[in-house]
Formats: structure tokens, C-alpha cells, sequence
């Protein structure tokens, strides 16, 4: 089994297709209707990680015709303070999208935020709505990494049915979600957490691996099933994943690399939502 090498998944390739078709999409948009698709950001603080996240979107957005409108606010600004910039952009006929970058301090009550945000404008997928409508299996935005990772595991031809998919990590974002889209896709589902006791145990009966903890190569090859299908959605300091590389990808079938997984796919998810949103707004003013 040692000798044994995972093949990659290409999020940085996959995500340029999806991205192309976005661009021309956007393109499509502003000759039919001369309206061009528009994404808001909102940055609360300065922290550098998301600063360089949010310029990532932005560049993305650029290169794929789309607008994008950055708003950044102090660290200090108050919840109202918040809610009150993000009613306004739910409430700005000139965009189309908004992404509010997560975390936003802790003194803030984050899902008040979110809930500010309109739900045909949620392309993050980050409202009770979108979350409400994936979890029930009905269209909607998704959330943008759970979204990113199921385009990669079709682009891979990963049948899911059946299969025993373990989540390790359960935010609103990425584990949760990502869990509830397996389930519709007819895996059996195990999440993991903080409190979970016997976690590598768990990890090795795991045919499909989502590792989404946040902590620097905090699953080790030695407890992956051989075979499995390993998806790192950890994006640690250094670009180090949530999955020790080295040791898992002898033991895995299919592994994403960090970089050039799953972060690339978060963003094309991200640009095509916004484009979708755009074309929505056409279809119904
Ligand atoms: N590539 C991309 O596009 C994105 C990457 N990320 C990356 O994914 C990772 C997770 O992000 P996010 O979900 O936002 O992080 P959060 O910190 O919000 O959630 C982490 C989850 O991991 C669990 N956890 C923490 N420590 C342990 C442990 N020792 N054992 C088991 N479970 C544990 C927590 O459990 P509990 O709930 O009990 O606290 C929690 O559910 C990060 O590396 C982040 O950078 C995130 C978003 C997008
Ligand atoms: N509301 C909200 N939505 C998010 O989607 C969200 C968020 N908040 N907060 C922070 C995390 C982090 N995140 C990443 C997106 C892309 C890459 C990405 O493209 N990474 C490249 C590397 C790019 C580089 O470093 O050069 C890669 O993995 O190949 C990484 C991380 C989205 N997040």
C-alpha cells in the first residue's frame, strides 16, 4: 500500500474552465442587457489573511469582466454599524453579489451580518436561506467551498453513493454545508469536531475525506483508508493543509493539493454565483 500514489485533483485548471465560462457568461450579459455584473466585498478589519483573500476575489473578478466594489470598514464598526452597510449594498440595484469576509471580530454577531445580506444577492452562500435550500436539495446559492468541492469530486467521477464520507470540522461555511451536500448526493455521513472522541478511528472507516479543521497537517496519512478519496479544504498559514500531504497521497486514491485544490474552486464558485445572479435580475427585475 506504501508504494501506492494519489492521483491529483486539479482545482487551479478546473477552476479556470468554470471561470472562462463566467467571463463569457458576463460578456453575454452586458451586450444583451448593457448591465454589468457586480460583486460587493466587505472587509471588516485589516487582518492580512483576508486581505489578501479579498484582493484574490477581486483579481478573479477582473480577469472574468466582472465589477467589483470593495467596501472595507474598521475593525471597531458595530454590529447596526454593519448590518446597516450591508442593507444598503442588499438594497443597491448596481450589485449584484456580496461577499462579506469571514471572521469579522468577535465583537460583532456575525450571523446578523449575514442575515443582512438579500437572498438573491447571497452568492456566498452564507444566509439561513441558501443554507436552508441546500440542506432541502432545492436551487439556490450554495456555499461556495461545499460547492467548489462537489464540482471537483464530479470532475473526478467520485461516486458517492453509499460511500462513508467523514467531515472533519462543522462551520457554517465549510464543514456543515459540505456534509449536508454529501448526504444529497446519498453518502453516508459522519461529521467530526472538537468534542469528537476517537477522531482518527473515525477518519480511517472514511472512504471520502473532507478535512476542513483549520489546524496545519492534522490528519496523517497513516490514519487514511487506502484508496480513499481525500479533499483538504485547510488553507493554514504558509499555504499548508488541513491533511499531512506526504504521507496521505500514498495512501489515498485521489488527493487535493494545497495550493491548487480546493482554494481555487472556492473563487470560480464564487465569479460564476455573481455572473447568475446578474442573469436572474434580468429574467426578473
Ligand atoms: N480553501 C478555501 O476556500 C477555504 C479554506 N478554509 C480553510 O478551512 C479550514 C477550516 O475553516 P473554517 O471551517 O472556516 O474554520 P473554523 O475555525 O470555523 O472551524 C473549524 C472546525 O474544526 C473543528 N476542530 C478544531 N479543532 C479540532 C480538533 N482538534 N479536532 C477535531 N475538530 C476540530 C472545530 O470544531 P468545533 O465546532 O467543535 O469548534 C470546527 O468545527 C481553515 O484552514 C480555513 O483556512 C476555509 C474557508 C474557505
Ligand atoms: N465569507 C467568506 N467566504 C469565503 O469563501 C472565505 C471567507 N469568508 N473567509 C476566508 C476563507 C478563505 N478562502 C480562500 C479562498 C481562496 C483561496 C485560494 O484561492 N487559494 C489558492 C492559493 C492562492 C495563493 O496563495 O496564491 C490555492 O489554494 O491554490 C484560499 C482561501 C475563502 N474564504
Amino acid at each position: 500500500m506504501e508504494t501506492q500514489q494519489a492521483r491529483l485533483m486539479d482545482g487551479t485548471d478546473l477552476a479556470r474552465r468554470i471561470t472562462e465560462t463566467s467571463a463569457a457568461a458576463a460578456e453575454d450579459i452586458r451586450r444583451r442587457a448593457e448591465v454589468s455584473p457586480c460583486l460587493a466585498t466587505v472587509l471588516v478589519g485589516e487582518d492580512p489573511a483576508s486581505v489578501t483573500y479579498v484582493r484574490m476575489k477581486q483579481a478573479r473578478c477582473a480577469k472574468a469582466g466582472i465589477r467589483s466594489r470593495h467596501v472595507p470598514l474598521p475593525a471597531s464598526v458595530s454590529t447596526s454599524g454593519l448590518v446597516e452597510t450591508v442593507t444598503a449594498l442588499s438594497e443597491d440595484p448596481d450589485v449584484h453579489g456580496i461577499l462579506l469576509q469571514h471572521p469579522v471580530g468577535a465583537h460583532i454577531d456575525e450571523r446578523a451580518a449575514f442575515e443582512a445580506i438579500a437572498p438573491e444577492k447571497d452568492v456566498d452562500g452564507v444566509t439561513m436561506h441558501s443554507f436552508a435550500a441546500m440542506g432541502f436539495g432545492l436551487p439556490g446559492f450554495v456555499s461556495c467551498t461545499p460547492g467548489g468541492i462537489m464540482r471537483l469530486l464530479d470532475e473526478y467521477d467520485v461516486d458517492l453513493t453509499g460511500k462513508h464520507a467523514v467531515v472533519v470540522g462543522r462551520s457554517p461555511i465549510l464543514g456543515k454545508p459540505v456534509g449536508m451536500l454529501l448526504l444529497g448526493r446519498d453518502a453516508t455521513v459522519t461529521y467530526c469536531h472538537s468534542r469528537t472522541v476517537g477522531l482518527p478511528a473515525i477518519v480511517r472507516e472514511a472512504d471520502v475525506l473532507v478535512a476542513a479543521v483549520g489546524r496545519p497537517r492534522f490528519i496523517n496519512g497513516a490514519d487514511i483508508k487506502p484508496g480513499a478519496v481525500v479533499i483538504d479544504a485547510g488553507y493554514n498559514p504558509g499555504n499548508v493543509g488541513d491533511v499531512d500531504f506526504e504521507t496521505a497521497r500514498h495512501r489515498a486514491s485521489l488527493i487535493t493539493p494545497v495550493p491548487g485544490g480546493v482554494g481555487p474552486m472556492t473563487i470560480a464558485v464564487l465569479l460564476e454565483q455573481t455572473v447568475d445572479a446578474a442573469a436572474r435580475r434580468l429574467i426578473r427585475p
